[in-house]
């Protein structure tokens, strides 16, 4: 099989970088994880940032067997797979392995493309710029709009509307103009309690 055969069928994956670190967004903030940064978006948030990640063909394509024996070198077992937009691959053989071997599965996505994989956790963050596949709705545990114009309360509304009940719902500000969304963010949470505050705290303790 060459290397485009088994990306396309999810036995090897370009990998732009994987480390160990804190979540620093969402319910699991706080928490201890591995992220696996796949290469690869074609979605293009204009306020993005990893936009070093959106070009696939710049980052080394790993087999799925090296990435989780490379996870498996540290004390954690949440592995967060992120991106890029990790739905552009079949991650249905990575999570298989990564369960096999005893990890917690975690995604952040954007939707945009069918869901994959067997994930105990799915951060759904859906995005103006390209429209969320349908399968997405079904499976999110959490729902994280980053908010960088008004209109994106309303944006935030429309796709809770579609979520399941359970769902958790979180506003993000997206960080260069945190300064003029976070006390909107405060309002409209003070108001609307069904919804929480997303901040990205790993850019405040300055790490990975
Ligand atoms: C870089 S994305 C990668 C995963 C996937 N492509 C997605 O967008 O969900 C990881 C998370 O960072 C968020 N994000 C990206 N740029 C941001 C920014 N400038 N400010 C706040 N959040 C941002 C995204 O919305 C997403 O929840
Ligand atoms: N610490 C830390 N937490 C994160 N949560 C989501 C991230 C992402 O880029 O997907 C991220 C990230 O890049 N770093
Ligand atoms: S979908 Fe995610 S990785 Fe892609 S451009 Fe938007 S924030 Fe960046
Ligand atoms: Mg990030």
């Amino acid at each position: 099989m060459d290397n485009k055969t088994a990306v396309a069928a999810g036995v090897m994956l370009p990998v732009m970088e994987a480390f160990y670190t804190i979540q620093g967004e969402g319910t699991f903030s706080g928490h201890a994880a591995y992220f696996i940064r796949l290469g690869g978006c074609d979605v293009g948030c204009v306020w993005c940032d990893v936009k070093d990640s959106w070009e696939s063909e710049k980052w080394p394509v790993l087999s799925i067997e090296e990435i989780v024996a490379q996870a498996k070198s540290f004390p954690g077992r949440k592995v967060v797979i992120t991106g890029g937009e990790p739905l552009m691959y079949n991650l249905d053989s990575l999570t298989a392995l990564l369960k096999q071997e005893g990890f917690v599965t975690h995604i952040e996505t954007s939707g945009a493309h069918p869901f994959s994989g067997d994930f105990d956790w799915v951060c759904f963050s859906p995005k103006k710029f390209k429209a969320p596949h349908q399968s997405i709705y079904a499976v999110a545990n959490e729902l994280k709009v980053v908010v960088f114009h008004k209109s994106d309360f309303e944006f935030a509304e429309k796709h809770a509307s579609l979520v399941n009940r359970d769902c958790k719902l979180l506003l993000q500000p997206e960080w260069s103009k945190a300064n003029v969304f976070t006390n909107q963010i405060i309002d409209y949470v003070k108001s609307h309690p069904n919804w929480n505050i997303s901040l990205q705290t790993h850019k405040f303790m300055d790490i990975p």
